[in-house]
């Protein structure tokens, strides 16, 4: 009995294995139609990234999917990663030129690893890319002569000090910088260059195979029409613009990156203090702890500069890190009072403080969990 199921189950697996093979077949077929997409978009200038078209097609797929008897979600989610892959090859062909007129791209700290996304990018547009570094300022002048576009990519901390060493630029140049901060960039940007100049944050690190679905800030500086191409440009790399000011974008930075990065790393050093044992807590870890676990320990796998000037250059997140300490003290004197039914309250307060935004992460954190859970393997 034990031998006619084994080989059974053997003959099951050989099917199995022809289905993903066909599934690989499929595959292959997809991504090549895929790269056909990709060179019609670079001919017609049209964005990567196309919302309509894939709510369309999922909507269809999960339709079809529920008929045929397969979890609509399974169909949806296979798409979606497979729709990852035709971002990346469809950056591979290149993007239309959006400003072919347009004179050489210098990009200043275009060494780095944002710059090099950046040029890169602009490459793959068909516009010339200068690069200067710090050892290039000698030959500042021939490399900004006759510049279309200027794009400041270097650390925070350096940004106003190298805007403010930039030679005069020719009057149409559009000026723009990268930093994840606004304010001071954009000001020490229109003090040099009286032509057209935009702050812009893209809210992503740099080792992306593809803009698409990305979000870049946009914080309007001067003469908004003739960098207006530039924004186009972005949007057809697969990006999505938010405009905002540049006070409101620093604002909002402080939630959304200081005090993350700050908690994160008051986080990391309690676990460094407690001597935890990451290894064991990983033994021991459901996948939402290991999520928030590879949250925290990813910061310590960069470059600590970054952080720093993220958390430092903000003047305000000092305030808000008191704040949010006060808010700590607060909660703990509940539990020292060992007061639950307080806790329960003030949970119930803050959930309905968080109102329909608390249904929609659960769902959403709910996919990321099953997927962590999907990429565990026994070691
Ligand atoms: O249909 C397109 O426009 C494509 O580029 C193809 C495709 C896909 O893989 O199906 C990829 C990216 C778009 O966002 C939408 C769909």
């Amino acid at each position: 009995m034990a031998e006619r199921s084994s080989i059974e189950l053997e003959r099951l697996r050989d099917r199995i294995d022809e289905v993903d093979k066909e599934l690989l077949s499929l595959l292959r077929r997809r991504l090549d139609l895929v790269s056909e997409v990709g060179v019609i978009k670079h001919e017609q200038g049209l964005p990567i990234y196309a919302p309509k078209r894939e709510a369309a097609m999922l909507m269809k797929r999960r339709d079809e999917a529920t008929l045929m008897g397969v979890p609509p979600q399974l169909i949806e989610d296979l798409l979606r990663r497979i729709m990852r892959e035709s971002y990346a090859s469809e950056n591979d062909v290149g993007f239309k030129c959006i400003n072919p007129d347009v004179g050489p791209v210098v990009i200043v700290g275009g060494a780095g690893k944002l710059g090099t996304l950046f040029s890169q990018l602009f490459r793959l547009s068909g516009y010339e890319v200068r690069i200067l570094d710090k050892q290039d300022w000698p030959n500042a002048e021939a490399i900004f002569s006759g510049a279309g576009v200027v794009v400041v990519s270097v650390p925070i901390h350096d940004t106003t000090q190298v805007i403010e060493r930039l030679p005069t630029l020719p009057d149409d140049c559009v000026l723009l910088d990268l930093t994840s901060i606004k304010q001071a960039p954009l000001a020490a940007m229109l003090a040099r260059h009286p032509g057209p100049v935009v702050g812009l944050h893209p809210m992503f690190g740099p080792d992306l195979a593809s803009l698409a679905k990305q979000v870049v800030v946009v914080c309007h500086g001067r003469e908004e029409r003739k960098y207006a191409w530039l924004l186009e440009q972005i949007r057809i790399w697969g990006a999505r613009l938010h405009e905002a000011s540049a006070a409101e974008h620093d604002q909002a930075m402080q939630l959304v990156q200081a005090m993350r990065h700050f908690t994160a790393f008051v986080y990391g050093a309690h676990l460094r203090r407690e001597r935890a044992d990451l290894d064991q807590l990983l033994q021991f870890s459901s996948p939402i702890y290991r999520l928030e676990l590879a949250m925290v320990g990813r910061l310590f796998a960069q470059d600590a500069r970054l952080y720093g000037d993220i958390i430092f250059s903000q003047p305000d997140t000092l305030a808000r890190a008191r704040h949010y300490l006060e808010r700590y003290q607060e909660s703990l004197k509940l539990l020292e009072r060992g007061d639950k039914a307080e806790f329960e309250a003030q949970f119930d307060e803050i959930a309905q403080w968080f109102g329909d935004f608390a249904q929609q992460f659960q769902s959403e954190s709910g996919n990321m969990l099953l997927s962590a859970n999907d990429n565990r393997c026994e070691s």
